[in-house]
């Protein structure tokens, strides 16, 4: 593993969320390291902090203190305009609520060509048109969200996501909506993607998701806990 595989890093990265009087700590001095070629899961219990981290590490939050490295780019330093554009072009991300991720007026495979057209493609997508097969979603190219159910908007996410090709690719509880065998899909892609490249992180509770995963970072309470 060389530093050119780190595609996304954290150092000593802390959060707190401002509530009236008494701020909301949700994260203190965490750091990981994510490689291409890897899926790594950010696991714990509900409100250890985990999606407060994904959105950090995907440039969407900035931290309190501590920083974020994408490809070698401390993203923490940037303006809110430079980190957006990085964002656009080198993280794919996918929310965990399907209304999210998703826009009404477009069909799967305008999600897909315009994925790959903000990460600066032609267009054509690079490798989705398989990523959309291996989720099972390839012959609902045509429709359009609504036409959709929740699970296979979130898979049709993932695609969106992958499009072009960004070197992280991170989701927020990607099976929370799924039962057994969509799950089993998306398992299938996040592996497919890792495979492909691309370093993938993602949150997760489900055992299925973490039986896939190549490193697993442990949330408690907001503070990374080592694996016994
Ligand atoms: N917008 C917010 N305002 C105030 N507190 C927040 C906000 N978002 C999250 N929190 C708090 O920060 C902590 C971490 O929340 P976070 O959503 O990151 O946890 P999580 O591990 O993703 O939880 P879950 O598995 O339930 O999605 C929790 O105590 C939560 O209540």
């Amino acid at each position: 593993m060389t530093p050119a595989d780190h595609a996304l890093s954290c150092s000593r990265v802390s959060h707190s969320y401002p509530v009236d009087d008494a701020p909301v700590r949700a994260l203190a001095d965490v750091s990981l390291t994510a490689s291409r070629g890897a899926v790594t899961v950010l696991a714990g219990p509900s409100g250890s902090g985990k999606s407060t981290l994904l959105r950090i590490l995907g440039c969407l939050d900035r931290p309190d203190e501590g920083s974020v490295e994408v490809e070698g780019v401390v993203t923490t330093a940037l303006s809110t305009r430079r980190r957006r554009a990085l964002r656009r072009a080198r993280i794919g991300y996918v929310f965990q609520d399907p209304a999210d991720n998703l826009l009404g007026y477009l069909t799967v495979a305008e999600h897909v060509a315009l994925g790959a057209r903000l990460r600066g493609g032609d267009g054509t997508g690079g490798g989705s048109a398989a990523v959309l097969e291996a989720l099972g979603v390839a012959d609902r190219a045509g429709h359009r969200p609504a036409q959709l159910s929740g699970g296979e908007q979130q898979r049709v996410a993932l695609a969106f996501a992958a499009a072009g090709e960004p070197p992280v690719l991170l989701a927020d509880e990607p099976s929370a909506q799924l039962d057994r065998a969509a799950t089993g899909l998306v398992v299938g892609a996040l592996r497919e993607l890792a495979a492909r490249g691309h370093a993938v992180v993602v949150t997760t509770h489900d055992p299925e998701v973490l039986a896939v995963a190549d490193e697993v970072i442990d949330l408690v309470d907001g503070e990374r806990r080592e694996r016994a």
